[in-house]
């Protein structure tokens, strides 16, 4: 029974309750979340780290006018329920349903979008400089983990903050690990932080506050009567458990990150994977990699579980590298061994690939460096979201000098240019989606020609030239329509450098021509063959095919699909149509 919780549906009544009633509070807060995401799932163990948290801050401070903002946000549930969506908590993640994460256009106590991790220190000190100019006095609150304190851009934030008189509480929420255990020496150097008056936060200019048991009331709001006795900028360090409240999550934190379904009596969680994905495949194929040839390096950027790098990090623990919540020292650092005589692996979620552009640019293309970028959740991620789909990393790739740009239809493909990416001498990206991966036969390995498509059907009414899983299932519809005589199906493994023969010949026996891909349409594959074609001064009909120019929310890959007509019915319609 939520005899509390049920009856908050803004912070004020919060704030009427009699401080005795939150312990209580936070039990029914914690029931909640497990109930709901027992059958909705999303990222439970940050979210029960921060219950008691959530409840203190806003029962302290008076928000929505005092500021609070969650790093990455993937810890936000707690705050969500408090602040009016509790009755939409149940249609989080879900099509048309709350985001899994903060979104302004959500609610107004979501004071900054999140998603990706160590943006919230830089964001609440714009706010809170804002403040100052604007001569509006609130509070300023950034709320960030251990693990993405470490990452640069959140270092780069404290340092100005510390140079400045602002009125910014920086909540360091620790709970000493990230997805996966967090990486580096600040991390040790976090457990010693207990009573140091004089320590990293206090170098950087700001006062220091801690270290106190984050699930304690009592311990929280003392520590905010501090915060508001000091003047400016302050940091203060809470110990939290990730987990807290629910065994099974506390025992094993890496697991329950994001567990999906389970089973809250029995905490069994729903093995509802049944069919072999790109990640199994990368992962297997890494291995052997790493097993053939002893140069190569994989790198990643704090994803090792959701990069499938655990069994090759467990036999190959020197080269299988964490480098923790940092990818633009990740490309960097591949940038680094790549010069002497290594093959860096950097395994890199294409969301999170968009940080480090600059590196992708000037550390490694500029200078013809071999890097082997496998790209992980490129296209729709599903229900994670805006923040977290890969859709831009063809169109900001194939500009660049340089850099070999390929997406396999299938494991063959994937295979293949796994294992050819070792030899070529500059950089190579392979990107490959969240889902299903159409099997070969036999794991064999073969060096293929870089830059060569590939002819699927040979039809003579119109072409469609296609990348990536999206061309296994346009063979598909194609097969079981009985459309082979009339349509030609090519698949382009390779991006750049495109087929320039293939597509001269297209244009020559071809007048209408559709291209396919799973990124947005500007700057993609489509332009590429566009621009192609408009050189040779093609005078057919052209169409590109890939997702809007626009954000797209949180659905499952299907339902995205067929929001931006590329699920399996559109597509042949598209094709009937054209016939
Ligand atoms: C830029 C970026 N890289 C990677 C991620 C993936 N990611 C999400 S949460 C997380 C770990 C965060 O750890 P921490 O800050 O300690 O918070 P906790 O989950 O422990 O509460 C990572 C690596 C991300 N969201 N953004
Ligand atoms: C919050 C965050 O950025 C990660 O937890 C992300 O949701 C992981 O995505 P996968 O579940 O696809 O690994
Ligand atoms: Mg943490």
């Amino acid at each position: 029974m939520n005899n509390i919780l049920s009856k908050i549906s803004h912070p004020k009544q919060l704030r009427a309750l009699d401080t005795t009633q939150l312990t209580a509070l936070a039990y029914e807060m914690r029931e909640f979340i497990l109930d709901t995401l027992s059958v909705k799932p999303g990222h439970l163990g940050a979210s029960l780290g921060v219950v008691e948290l959530t409840i203190a801050l806003h029962y302290y401070y008076n928000t929505p006018e005092d500021l609070l903002i969650w790093d990455v946000g993937h810890q936000s549930y707690p705050h969500k329920i408090l602040t009016g969506r509790q009755q939409l908590f149940d249609s989080l993640r879900q099509k048309n349903g709350i985001s899994g994460f903060p979104s302004r256009t959500e609610s107004e106590f979501d004071t900054f979008g999140t998603g990706h991790s160590s943006t919230s220190v830089s964001a609440i000190v714009g706010m809170a400089t804002a403040d100052k100019i604007n001569q509006i006095n609130r509070k300023h609150i950034a709320i960030i983990g251990d693990a993405s304190i470490t990452s640069g851009m959140s270092l780069e934030a404290l340092n100005h903050l510390g140079s400045t008189d602002l009125d910014v509480l920086i909540i360091l929420n620790d709970n000493n690990i990230g997805i996966d255990d967090s990486v580096g020496g600040l991390k040790k150097y976090f457990k010693s932080l207990e009573n140091q008056t004089e320590n990293i936060f206090t170098n950087f200019g700001l006062n220091f506050i801690g270290t106190i048991d984050g699930h304690n009331f009592e311990e929280l709001f003392s520590a905010f009567d501090k915060a508001n006795s000091i003047k400016g900028p302050k940091v203060l360090h809470i110990k939290t458990i990730k987990g807290k409240g629910y065994d099974l999550a506390e025992i094993d934190q890496v697991k329950w990150h994001a567990p999906g379904l389970f089973n809250k009596l029995t905490g069994e969680i729903s093995q509802s994977k049944s069919s072999t994905t790109y990640q199994d495949i990368f992962g297997e194929t890494l291995l052997d990699l790493l097993k053939n040839n002893s140069k190569i390096v994989a790198i990643t950027p704090a994803m090792l579980t959701g990069s499938s790098l655990i069994k090759s990090r467990n036999q190959f623990p020197d080269r299988v590298i964490d480098v923790g919540i940092a990818e633009q020292h990740a490309v960097t650092f591949a940038a680094g061994l790549a010069t002497q005589n290594t093959v860096p692996y950097c395994v890199i979620y294409s969301t999170f690939l968009q940080r480090a552009y600059d590196q992708v640019i000037h550390d490694i293309a500029l200078q013809n460096l071999h890097v082997v970028f496998c790209i992980d959740r490129a296209g729709f991620v599903g229900t994670d979201g805006a923040t977290h789909h890969g859709i831009f990393d063809i169109s900001f790739l194939r500009e660049v000098p340089n850099m070999i740009v390929s997406s396999p239809r299938n494991e063959k493909d994937f295979r293949n240019l796994l294992y050819t990416a070792q030899f070529t001498k500059q950089p190579f990206a392979i990107r490959y989606p969240k889902n299903e991966i159409p099997l070969s036969p036999d794991s064999t390995y073969e060096k293929i020609e870089i830059g060569k498509s590939e002819i699927i059907f040979e039809g003579n009414k119109l072409a469609i030239l296609s990348t990536g899983l999206i061309s296994s299932r346009i063979e598909k519809i194609i097969e079981q329509n009985n459309l082979q005589d009339k349509i030609a199906l090519i698949d382009f493994p390779f991006i750049k450098p495109l087929d320039e023969s293939r597509l001269k010949a297209i244009s020559l026996k071809y007048d209408t021509i559709l291209t396919f891909e799973d990124g947005i349409k500007k700057g993609g594959f489509g332009s590429g063959v566009l621009e192609f074609l408009n050189s040779i001064h093609y005078k057919g009909n052209t169409t590109i095919n890939g997702y809007p120019d626009e954000f797209i929310e949180h659905a499952s890959i299907k339902e995205l699909e067929e929001m931006v007509g590329l699920d399996d019915l559109s597509i042949l319609q598209m094709i009937l149509n054209y016939l």
